[in-house]
């Protein structure tokens, strides 16, 4: 792999500046569904917690937070969800410190002192949040040495492709970002707001559309096998007056429904030819059984509520069921050809040729194949060749992984931000060398 020695550099700190060889340094890669952090060096990630967190107003004494998974799930009455991240990036800076130092010293340590931490970020982020990161780390962890590095060169990386075509389909966003020698060609990264999120609002519009009940997994006390497309017959739990869930836990709930529905259900339609309209003739219907048992046969509705994603004109859309404008939002096959249209003309060849799929949202069914087609069909005349790791986990894993392995490569010491330097030159330091 020829990264990190090509990803620009600086007058290298001491081991005594960043914490020297002995001691591993800390990977935080926190996205919009969820936040990994772990060891570097590691092939996965010790904690995955939901980004959402959970608050109960507590009058005098402020507010209580709720991290990670059991307390997030738990039903608390008054508990609220929310989440510190908009659009892949930091949009409240109160929470998410303490959400990433929940995540960091949870399971892996409590001497955040210790290690240089490597924070990974999209490449939208903006210069404010840059420093106020490295802020956060140096001020507030206290770590001996810090960096931040694109989540695309790191996912490029994970594949062990420092030049690539980046796809990374997350909840908040689609983007497509080129890299070469590690380094990000910013001109021609793109997005759009049609990764998971959006298919979880594809599917609440289809249902709401349909009169389709969406029932949660607290709500069922006990249920009874029912035929298809008969109406469920299930005890549900009663809520005491005072000791019901709130809206934001309850729609937090549903989201898990509506995830269980994109693993298993949701496909993307591979072509050729249009979607088809209804029906499950020559395409297979599949069953989708709800918390109380309901169940239908999903045929066409399955490949129609994915659509979107590469021809926004024909997403779902129902009442206040928010949803992008499908006449300025651009499609799949806009995005790839405006991502690569400016790459030079002699890179332009590698860069397809290792078009890298990553992010959880790119394990809906069929989207690699469709992926192919749509490239084919913008580029029909260089080779596009994807890779798509195999193993669901890796692709969920992706960016956290790249950082790992960038973070724990013995050249990569001259590019650690030391504390000393954050403290002569100020947060804009990261401005400088995490290009
Ligand atoms: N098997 C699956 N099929 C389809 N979608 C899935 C699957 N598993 C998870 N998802 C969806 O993927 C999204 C989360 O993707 P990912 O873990 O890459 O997000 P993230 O990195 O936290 O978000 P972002 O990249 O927006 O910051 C969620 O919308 C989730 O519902």
């Amino acid at each position: 792999m020829s990264g990190p020695s090509t990803l620009p550099t600086s007058q290298a700190p001491s081991a005594l500046e960043y914490g020297g060889d002995e001691i591993s340094a800390l990977v935080l890669d926190p996205g919009q569904c969820w936040t990994r952090a772990g060891f570097a060096g590691e092939d996965t990630p010790k904690t995955v917690i939901p980004s959402h967190y959970g608050y109960v107003n507590g009058g005098d004494e402020g507010k209580k937070y709720y991290f990670g998974d059991n307390d997030v799930h738990a039903l608390r009455p008054g508990m609220e969800i929310a989440n510190p991240m908009a659009d892949g990036i930091v949009a409240d800076w109160d929470v998410a410190p303490q959400l990433w130092k929940y995540a960091l010293t949870s399971r892996l340590t409590t001497e955040l002192s210790e290690h240089p931490l490597l924070i990974t970020e999209p490449v939208w982020n903006t210069p404010k949040n840059r420093e106020k990161t490295a802020e956060i780390a140096f001020e507030d962890f206290d770590v001996p040495a810090f960096y931040l590095a694109k989540s695309a060169v790191c996912a490029g990386f994970a594949s062990g492709k420092p030049t690539a075509l980046v796809i990374d389909i997350g909840a908040s966003n689609i983007s497509v970002t080129p890299i070469h020698d590690g380094i990000v060609l910013k001109k021609g990264s793109v997005r759009t707001p049609l990764g998971g999120d959006f298919i979880s609002n594809q599917i609440r519009s289809h249902f709401a559309a349909n009169g389709i009940p969406l029932s949660a997994h607290y709500q069922v006390q006990s249920k009874m096998p029912v035929e298809v497309g008969k109406p469920a017959e299930a005890t549900l739990r009663q809520f005491k007056s005072g000791e019901e869930p709130t809206e934001s836990w309850k729609a937090f709930q549903e989201e898990r429904v509506l995830t269980e529905f994109k693993e298993c259900t949701a496909q993307v339609w591979a072509g050729p030819g249009p979607v088809p309209a209804q029906g499950t003739e020559g395409i297979g219907g599949r069953t989708f059984e709800f918390p109380d048992g309901y169940n239908l046969v999903f045929g066409a509705e399955r490949f129609r509520i994915t659509e979107g994603i590469f021809a926004p004109r024909q997403m779902l859309i129902h009442g206040e069921i928010p949803h992008p404008d499908p006449e300025t939002t651009q499609g799949f096959g806009g995005m790839v050809f405006s991502a690569v249209r400016d790459v030079d003309i002699e890179i332009k060849p590698h860069i397809l040729n290792n078009t890298v799929v990553t992010g959880s949202g790119s394990l809906l069914y069929g989207l690699n194949d469709r992926i192919n087609n749509e490239m084919a069909n913008v580029f029909p005349g260089p080779r596009v060749r994807l890779t798509a790791s195999g193993n669901s986990t890796e692709r969920s894993y992706a960016s956290w992984l790249g950082g790992s392995i960038l973070a724990s490569l013995g050249s990569f010491h001259q590019l650690w931000v030391s504390k000393k330097e954050y403290e002569e030159h100020g947060p804009g330091i990261v401005e400088k060398r995490c290009k």
